[in-house]
């Protein structure tokens, strides 16, 4: 369930998906369930599974459209695989209009990219979203390439708020760094649950046991800094007695070889091999 209403959108034309994967498809679940309605709304995936194909087709969404038999599009959504951009941008050329604005979510790949294989002068917003768009809860990073009207900004800013918040930034370059702190950051959340958990097996805990207290764990600290006013500072010092069992384990995690410097290294690792995908 999204927490975030898009109510009735009037966008002078239906909204297209290309590709409609783990992220197209959040972002597709979160404009249904925020109100767009689906007659609006036309699917564009060779590879989506029949029984997905066959609940948005109920749910009367237009799957498959081709450019002679949809009016163009207000916007296109474009969330394929970097790797198959350039096999799925003509597809997405052929309903490009004047008025379309094309968000590509592809992580990498530069609005340059993008513009050169759409009709000349075409509007397009490169975006970084991340996947608890599909609980309503993500965060989307924007940058708006030459010639985006207000208009179809605001469009693209309505269409990724279906999915949680969103900013804006002037500086194209800023996105590959989006990109290794909240794009791919989730996993680095996910990844601090399996660990915990190990590490609760290794100091004796049964493994479903362990399993259960970290998940618990990550999820209870995730919704007590979504709910709380505090910095994450401040919470993580109300857990911090002096001389206690967690003052402990930060001596380790905040020690000069701790987690800033790990994070440090992931982040610049995610941020290189997004500049990497631009070519
Ligand atoms: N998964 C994530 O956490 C995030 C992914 N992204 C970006 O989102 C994009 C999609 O990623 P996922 O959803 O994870 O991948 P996915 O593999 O789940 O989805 C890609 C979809 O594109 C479809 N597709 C392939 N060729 C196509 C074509 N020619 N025309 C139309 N559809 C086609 C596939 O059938 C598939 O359903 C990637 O570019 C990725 O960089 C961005 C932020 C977060
Ligand atoms: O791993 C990836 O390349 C994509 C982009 C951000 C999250 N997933």
């Amino acid at each position: 369930m999204t927490e975030h209403s898009i109510g009735p959108l009037s966008p002078g034309g239906p909204i297209l998906l290309v590709g409609a994967g783990k992220m197209g498809g959040a972002l597709l679940d979160g404009w249904l369930a925020g109100g767009l309605d689906p007659a609006l709304v036309a699917v564009v995936d060779p590879g989506l599974p029949p029984d997905v194909a066959e609940r948005l087709s109920a749910q009367g969404v237009i799957l498959a459209p081709e450019p002679g038999n949809l009016p163009p599009p207000a916007a296109i959504l474009f969330a394929v695989k970097p790797q198959m951009a350039a096999d799925a941008l003509p597809s997405v050329a052929g309903f490009v209009s004047p008025d379309t604005v094309v968000v590509s979510i592809l992580a990498g790949t530069t609005l340059k990219t993008l513009r050169s294989g759409l009709p000349n002068g075409a509007a397009v917003v490169r975006t970084m979203p991340n996947t608890p768009a599909s609980v309503g809860r993500g965060i989307t990073a924007c940058v708006a390439g030459e010639g985006v009207s207000a208009a179809q900004r605001a469009l693209a800013d309505r269409l990724l708020q279906a999915c949680g918040e969103v900013v804006w930034v002037d500086d194209e370059a800023l996105i590959d760094a989006v990109t290794g702190v909240s794009g791919s950051g989730p996993a680095y959340v996910f990844l601090m649950a399996e660990s915990l958990a190990r590490a609760g097996v290794a100091a004796g805990l049964p493994p479903d046991l362990a399993g259960k207290l970290a998940r618990a764990t990550v999820e209870g600290a995730g919704e007590l800094l979504h709910r709380s006013p505090e910095t994450p500072e401040t919470l993580r010092k109300n857990v911090t007695s002096p001389n206690g069992t967690t003052a402990a384990a930060l001596g380790v995690l905040m020690a000069a070889d701790g987690l800033d410097p790990l994070l440090e290294r992931a982040v610049a690792a995610a941020t290189a091999r997004s500049r990497e995908l631009a070519g």
